[in-house]
């Protein structure tokens, strides 16, 4: 296998579709070939134009202080192609006029973080921040994430910056581009700013346990980096705290990914983590993504803290802290999870869309309107909380639950992990929960030329009517995404894929007979869609 990043001496400047790279809030692309049918889009030229587009962006949006020097930071998780695209952005930033400052490996809330920090040593704060990362993907994809200190850029700055690269691209000459390499290298900096990041939330924890040294002596974490970029939490964060991490795994970057995907949503890399818990005896396992903005834990007993029973935990904690406060989730979450966080907890329970980008936003929509929200959190994993500036990060998640350990330590109960399992007890699970994903085949002629969103949308419009005229079901008074039916004392959701064409269907039912009778009762309403392929389901209710 060839797994090298493409490095050219003279780089190619094929044609390229720039808005094929978004993927919604993100830049999305292959970096590395060898993967049959997935040729490289995301060249060091496109990165160049990209990173050149952005800082013509950023350049407008500060133009009140754009009187000095921008400063832009750049981090990168463990893939294989992160040090070419590295350089590239760099010259694209540069030649743009700005400085760059280099932070090497670095968590994407790292990054945010660090145009927020004041402290002229490590030249921070930054105007902008760009984090190169394609999250769990495979190898040879990568990707950026942009940041201000307004948060993270949403998908119409991502399509504007898209539109100025292809410009810019188009533009780019041979010669262009050998003179930007030979300039680069005098305005780039290196700072090693995880140092920083990592020592405030070392200082979270100790405050959070009146000042206490080392709040987690005694305890016992394990940590599973997956081979990404949060190997830093169990030497940087948890040692210092006093806690014994021996056993943690895969700890160091490996772009290839060797031992499981990096994703807390992905049940290989969940039995992982589970078992070093058992295996060690430890308190707690915690694991990371690629670049950790999404986290998940477990704990002694090997009980997940995952999808669900995280965002109980979470909301259970947040809850404590603001009594009453809503609690925003994505649209997959279970209705045990309303259940336990309104009639257990006193808090509110706002079920909105898929996608971390959309709860963050309409946390802070609420709050604009006058409706307290403290936590914006999604299944997958991404969780954000107004003290911390609504960033999603999946080590401040976990910073929250230690805090939790801590002060319990400090006020005198003891029995490890036991005071978070506490916490969700009363979460009712569904014996049966699956996620089936339907994917529309966007050659069919059935398309008829359209697009597969209005082909999803003419399959839910068409299952929303099928529910009608059932007895045994109800359609959710208030839903945002897709069409959410309860029955058979659960529920599904089939709604359309936020980047994918794909159908994804959510069932949860107390038994798999009553899964299979909510399965069935979507199936006979798709199975009108001939473009829409339903063979996971075809396979789950003969199964
Ligand atoms: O709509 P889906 O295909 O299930 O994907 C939805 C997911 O996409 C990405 O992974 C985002 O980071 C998540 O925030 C989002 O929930």
């Amino acid at each position: 296998m060839s797994a090298a990043p493409t490095t050219s001496v003279v780089p190619s400047l094929d044609k390229v579709d720039f808005l094929k790279l978004q993927n919604g809030s993100d830049i999305r692309g292959v970096s590395v070939a060898g993967v049959e049918g997935e040729p490289v889009n995301l060249t060091e030229p496109v990165a160049e134009a990209i990173a050149a587009a952005f800082s013509g962006w950023l350049v407008e949006k500060k133009k009140a202080d754009a009187s000095g020097h921008l400063r832009v930071s750049i981090g990168h998780d463990s893939r294989i192609s992160a040090q070419v695209l590295q350089d590239a952005i760099s010259r694209g930033i540069v030649s743009a006029g700005l400085d760059v400052v280099q932070y090497g490996l670095a968590s994407t809330p790292a990054m945010f973080n660090s145009t927020l920090t004041e402290d002229d040593a490590f030249l921070c704060p930054v105007d902008g921040s760009i984090m190169i990362t394609a999250s769990h993907l495979p190898y040879n994809r990568n990707g950026f994430k942009f940041f201000t200190n307004a948060g993270g850029l949403g998908k119409a700055d991502i399509k504007d910056i898209l539109e100025r690269a292809a410009d810019i691209y188009n533009n780019f000459t041979t010669e262009i581009l050998m003179t930007s390499k030979e300039q680069a290298h005098a305005s780039i900096k290196r700072v090693d700013y995880m140092s920083i990041y990592t020592s405030d939330l070392v200082k979270a924890v100790r405050k959070a346990a009146g000042n206490t040294e080392k709040p987690l002596e005694g305890f016992h974490i394990v940590v599973d980096a997956g081979n990404g970029a949060g190997g830093f939490f169990a030497a940087k964060v948890l040692e210092p705290l006093g806690a014994v991490t021996a056993g943690s795994q895969f700890l160091e970057p490996d772009g290839m990914f060797p031992n499981h995907i990096p994703n807390p949503e992905d049940k290989t890399a969940m039995k992982a983590i589970t078992q070093a818990v058992l295996h060690n005896k430890a308190d707690l396992g915690i694991i990371f993504d690629t670049d950790v903005d999404r986290s998940a834990a477990v704990d002694s007993t090997g009980h997940e803290f995952n999808r669900n029973r995280l965002i109980a935990l979470m909301s259970a904690i947040v809850l404590e802290e603001h009594p009453g406060t809503t609690i925003v989730t994505d649209s997959v979450t279970s209705d045990g999870l309303t259940t336990f966080i309104e009639k257990k907890l006193g808090g509110k329970h706002h079920r909105f869309k898929r996608g971390y980008k959309n709860v963050i936003d309409e946390a802070i929509r609420l709050n604009s309107i006058g409706e307290e929200s403290h936590l914006a959190i999604e299944t997958s994993g991404h969780g954000a909380l107004k003290e911390n500036h609504w960033l999603d990060d999946g080590a401040f998640l976990m910073v929250k639950i230690l805090n939790k350990l801590a002060s319990a330590r400090a006020s005198g109960v003891g029995g490890g992990s036991k005071v978070l399992t506490d916490l969700v007890q009363g979460l009712k699970e569904p014996a049966v929960a699956v996620e089936l994903r339907l994917k529309i085949n966007q050659n069919h002629p059935e398309l008829k030329g359209g697009s597969f969103r209005d082909y999803g949308e003419a399959v839910l419009k068409h299952l929303e009517n099928s529910v009608e005229s059932d007895p045994n079901l109800q359609k959710a008074p208030v839903n945002y995404e897709g069409v959410r039916v309860s029955g058979f004392g659960g529920w599904f959701l089939l709604r359309l894929s936020l980047h994918d064409p794909v159908l994804p269907l959510n069932i949860e039912a107390p038994s798999k007979e009553d899964a299979v009778k909510l399965g069935l009762h979507v199936l006979a309403a798709v199975n009108e869609f001939p473009a829409l392929d339903t063979s996971a389901l075809d396979k789950f209710v003969q199964a």
